[in-house]
């Protein structure tokens, strides 16, 4: 598949965004005109430098306002895309974007449309370029892709086909069925934005909200499965108006944009092959020979990647700590008041091993000096980490450079968005490697086990994090939420496993706190930022008083809390009293209620214990509120 990006999808000067697409690894891009009029690079320049670079200059756009018009506006119309067919042969694009009447368009009458497209394509043709018409969600008369085509298939004209938008098709909600009745060699270009579904108006939804593909609502593996079969064989090509990409650092979007359409073509080949696997259902898992077939069996090839079941469990978090500052040794104390016994030191690093029943915690006192406490890396359980990792790497993912002893494990890891290192894990042999290994005896089931981690995510990178343990890990993101604290909503995205025997493997939350103006290496950030792990027992309120017991800082709720969630829920007296004394938060949902309690923060980390109980599958959103509430007041007062 013939990779794209608009310029409009990346942030700095012309040449910066060329040069950003073109280290990605985009085959070519869409030159906005924006773009190039604001530039001093001349037409010529820009020619050079985009074959200097080996990047395909497929597209020039948008072209607007042309057609639905009084003919001597229509005349004035020929007369700028003249000036813009000139412009064209000197930067060497032969395909020009020419998008349906938005501002000027006065007469309705699909004749007349043709009329006048035909007449522009016959301009076009004497310059030797193709006009792709786009049916804009928001256009006046046309604003709808089957439209366009039928106005286009009227004018018949070899230099006018259409070019397909994802977001303006799904946006509106239109069938992506019809697709399939366009000639694929009618099809000029295509272009693919995901967005989160939202309701506001389609204009300021298109012109702020796009995300790239898998950070978004849209189905478009279906959408791009539909345009496979019409035989297209041109590029696909990234068009995302994003206010946060279009600030954020060249590069790294530019990455996370590339990353976005490798996920796409492996989605889409996967999508294909499901169409034909012998169930007939399109939500089977093709066999890799299936998958192998799907991805050529259009015109458009699809490149697919080593295949990865979801993880089936969290192996260990670490925590990085300065030793010098007082972090470490609160951490230690921390983790042994919540039960957690120590397994000794690792035989060559400064690395401890913590563990509670099946929570393995790493306490890694490699930390730069000044830096709060912070999780560091996660281990997830793969199948087979060299796929995993093979997997990661061709999704662009950034390997975490280890050096290893002889007769140490060698694990692989790869770098999250937030700076986060992903450890790809295949068992727990490394934990040998400390003084104690790991306890002989598990009980079953596990007298605990890590739940969810929740990491704070700059604003940056959120839609970037989403879209990486998706891609990477396989996790499946739900639906975000907004969770009030007193410095602002917190945008928290939930990234899981599917649910299995009434378990899930893996939950992660990624927060986008409105205080992380981070810079874009975990532990650079201001220390106002918070995270946590979460870690699940049998018995929370045995739990709690052992804790108490040993003198744990407990994060403490206020008796308002308490009030409100009788009222809410008509608790039992008793109970409810034993909520109160031991800081105990409370929530249900419809299959079964969650205990959980806090401690005090460390640095940026704090840790959650909770319960679950008859299969509750949240997280107690309805309590976070008061933590944040009570988190705040505690930073101030330190
Ligand atoms: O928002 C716009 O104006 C606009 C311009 C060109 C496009 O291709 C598009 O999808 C939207
Ligand atoms: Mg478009």
């Amino acid at each position: 598949m013939r990779t794209g990006i608009a310029t409009v999808c990346l942030s700095g000067t012309l040449e910066e965004k060329l040069r950003a697409a073109a280290k990605a690894g985009f085959d070519g891009v869409e030159i906005f005109e924006a773009d190039l009029v604001t530039s001093s690079l001349s037409p010529e320049a820009v020619r050079s430098l985009a074959d200097e670079l080996g990047l395909g200059l497929d597209l020039y756009q948008p072209f607007r306002d042309f057609d639905s018009v009084p003919d001597e506006l229509y005349r004035d119309n020929l007369r700028r895309a003249d000036a813009k067919f000139k412009l064209m042969d000197r930067l060497g694009i032969e395909t020009i974007l020419v998008c349906s009447n938005v501002a000027t368009a006065s007469i309705d009458d699909d004749a007349l449309r043709a009329e006048q497209l035909h007449g522009l394509a016959e301009l076009a043709a004497d310059h030797g370029v193709k006009v792709a018409y786009e049916a804009l969600a928001w256009g006046t008369f046309v604003n709808d892709f089957e439209h366009a085509w039928r106005v286009v298939a009227d004018a018949d004209h070899a230099n006018l086909g259409t070019c397909l938008d994802t977001f303006h098709i799904l946006s509106r909600g239109w069938d992506t069925e019809p697709i399939e009745r366009i000639p694929g060699e009618k099809i000029f270009f295509v272009q693919v934005a995901d967005a989160p579904k939202l309701s506001m108006d389609v204009l300021n939804w298109s012109r702020h909200y796009r995300v790239f593909p898998g950070e978004g609502q849209f189905d478009l593996p279906k959408f791009l499965g539909h345009v496979a079969r019409t035989g297209y064989n041109g590029p696909v090509s990234l068009e995302v108006f994003n206010d946060t990409f279009r600030q954020a650092d060249v590069e790294r979007t530019a990455v996370d944009a590339m990353r976005s359409l490798i996920w796409l073509e492996e989605r889409t080949a996967k999508h294909l092959a499901a169409g034909t696997a012998e169930s007939g259902d399109p939500a089977a898992t093709p066999t890799p020979a299936q998958l192998a077939a799907a991805s050529r069996a259009y015109p458009m090839p699809l490149t697919t990647l080593p295949q990865v079941a979801p993880p089936s469990g969290i192996n260990f978090a670490e925590v990085k700590a300065d030793p010098a500052a007082a972090g470490a040794s609160e951490l230690e104390r921390l983790l042994a008041q919540l039960g957690f016994e120590s397994r000794g030191e690792h035989r060559t690093k400064p690395v401890s091993l913590w563990t509670l029943g099946d929570a393995r915690i790493i306490l890694n006192r490699q930390q730069a000096r000044g830096v709060a406490p912070a999780i560091s890396a996660l281990g997830f359980d793969v199948e087979n980490s060299v796929t995993a990792v093979a997997r990661a790497l061709q999704l662009k993912a950034v390997a975490v450079p280890r050096t290893s002893q002889a007769n140490e494990e060698v694990l692989q890891a790869v770098e999250a968005p937030d700076g986060t290192e992903v450890f790809l894990c295949q068992d727990t042999l490394w934990a040998e490697e400390f003084g104690a290994g790991l306890p002989a005896s598990a009980t079953e089931p596990p007298a605990a086990r890590i739940d969810h981690i929740n990491l704070a995510q700059p604003w940056q990178h959120y839609d970037e994090g989403v879209l990486f343990y998706s891609s990477v890990l396989a996790l499946s993101p739900q639906p975000s939420q907004e969770v009030s604290s007193p410095a602002g909503l917190v945008r928290s995205q939930v990234m899981q496993t599917e649910l299995v025997g009434g378990e899930r493997a893996v939950r992660l939350a990624l927060n986008l706190a409105p205080w992380v103006q981070a810079d874009s290496v975990r532990g650079t950030v201001a220390d106002t930022f918070q995270e946590h792990i979460a870690i699940a027992v049998p018995d929370l309120i045995a739990t709690a008083r052992a804790c108490r017991a040993r003198k744990l800082p407990f994060l403490e709720i206020p008796e308002n809390y308490y009030e409100d969630l009788d009222a809410r829920f008509g608790l039992e007296p008793q109970f409810l009293a034993t909520l109160r004394e031991l800081d105990l938060l409370y929530d249900r949902d419809e299959q079964g209620d969650f205990l959980h309690f806090y401690t005090a923060t460390v640095g940026s980390v704090f840790f959650e214990m909770i319960q679950r109980i008859d299969g509750y599958d949240g997280f107690g959103a309805p309590n976070a509120p008061v933590r944040h509430a009570v988190q705040h007041a505690a930073q101030k007062s330190k």
